[in-house]
């Protein structure tokens, strides 16, 4: 395995072949000259790279140290997941696949497929559960204004989980013409390498900017952990660094009750959607107030860091990414994705423990448009 005893291939036969096909496929484009300027010209003009690296003044004081916000939030489409699914979709395209399926939870991973699809003129399936669908609507509107079908998933959970084993089922049906846009890195083998090495634009951006703005590398990288795909995209460029990592889990109602979705600060191996990671204990529902990170498993590349003590997780309750939330509002004008506002208050609480001059990274890593009508009605009763 890659990842230590994490990671593998844990899939039926029917997926090998076209697994190793993928496998092989991305190892010959990761050198493929063409291919790299081909996404990089689609990321700098479709999408609106670079990002800025952002230092945030009002924040920084409030909160007692120097951070920069890396803006995912403003790349097209409004999160991070861009990135990933137009290097997967120009594979996708190239190996002459018609069909493009995703799971989404959020609606920005289904959104990013669906605006690839648009874009690339490939038919979308983008599966998403009752739940998710219900407190993500908006992101249900622009998945079909931009062609894609959304299939509501009303099996298991009705959440993240339910949709990724429904577009597995679609993915050994349609096998020929379909190509599953993995949406982090999670899954089997090459997904969850394939999807860092796609998101890692965005520490290799955060690297040349920070160095540029601050003449050294940041004292620490902080982000939120669903799958872990934002994270690890800003991570993997400082991971033989001298750079604390810190990933903020969906702490829930707390990572020592039993409704969390933060598998890394209390959870179990185990193997989930094809990959050797840890899951959450028998007895825990998942659950998160952010709809991207109500995911019972994460990526085996952050059970590993957990295991070697690369990075530290910690679970951030509802209630802290909700204060989170709110700070970045009003002390910045930003408006940022739940699942982003975890991020926040992961750095919120380092700084309060750190000095004035720290400077701490916090991947941004979508914007809070789809959750503003649910905060405002039920979170904050404006
Ligand atoms: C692939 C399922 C996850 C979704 N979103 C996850 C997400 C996440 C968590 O996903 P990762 O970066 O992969 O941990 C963080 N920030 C935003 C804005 C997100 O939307 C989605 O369906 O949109």
């Amino acid at each position: 395995h890659e990842f230590g005893s994490y990671g593998g291939r844990y899939v039926p036969d029917e997926l090998a072949d076209v697994l190793q096909q993928l496998a092989d496929a991305y190892d010959s484009v990761k050198d493929d000259a063409d291919f790299q300027a081909e996404l990089q010209q689609l990321q700098q003009d479709f999408a609106g790279r670079p990002t800025p690296l952002y230092r945030a003044d009002r924040l920084s004081d409030e909160y007692g140290a120097t951070i920069y916000l890396k803006r995912e939030d403003l790349l097209h489409g409004g999160a991070h997941k861009l990135n990933n699914c137009l290097g997967q979709g120009l594979m996708a395209k190239h190996a002459g696949k018609e069909r493009l399926i995703a799971e989404t939870g959020a609606g920005q991973h289904g959104t990013a497929t669906s605006i690839v699809g648009a874009l690339m003129g490939l038919e979308t399936v983008i599966y998403q559960g009752s739940k998710d669908l219900e407190r993500q609507r908006m992101n249900a509107f622009r998945m079909e204004l931009m062609g894609a079908e959304v299939s509501e998933v009303t099996q298991g959970g009705e959440g993240l989980a339910d949709a990724v084993d429904v577009a597995l089922k679609d993915l050994i049906e349609n096998i020929d013409n379909t190509h599953y846009l993995v949406g982090s890195v999670v899954g089997p083998d090459p997904f969850p390498r394939m999807v860092r090495d796609f998101q890692s634009v965005i520490g290799n951006e955060a690297r040349e900017q920070i160095l540029e703005k601050e003449g050294r590398l940041p004292d620490a990288a902080v982000a939120c952990v669903g799958g872990g795909s934002n994270a690890m995209g800003l991570f993997h460029t400082f991971r033989d660094d001298d750079v604390e990592f810190y990933g903020a889990e969906g702490g829930g109602e707390g990572s020592d009750s039993d409704r969390h979705a933060a598998p890394l600060a209390s959870g179990k191996e185990d193997v989930i959607h094809g990959m050797r990671t840890r899951v959450l204990d028998d007895d825990v529902e998942v659950y998160s107030i952010a709809a991207g990170l109500d995911y019972p498993g994460v990526g085996p590349e952050h059970a590993m860091f957990r295991e070697v003590g690369r990075c530290e997780y910690q679970a951030i309750v509802d209630e802290e990414a909700l204060e989170a939330f709110q700070d970045l509002c009003r002390l910045e004008g930003i408006i940022p994705a739940l699942e982003s506002s975890h991020g926040v208050a992961l750095a919120k609480k380092l700084a309060a423990d750190r000095h004035e001059d720290d400077v701490i990274i916090v991947n941004l890593s979508g914007r809070g448009d789809k959750d503003v009508d649910k905060i405002a009605n039920e979170y904050l009763s404006m």
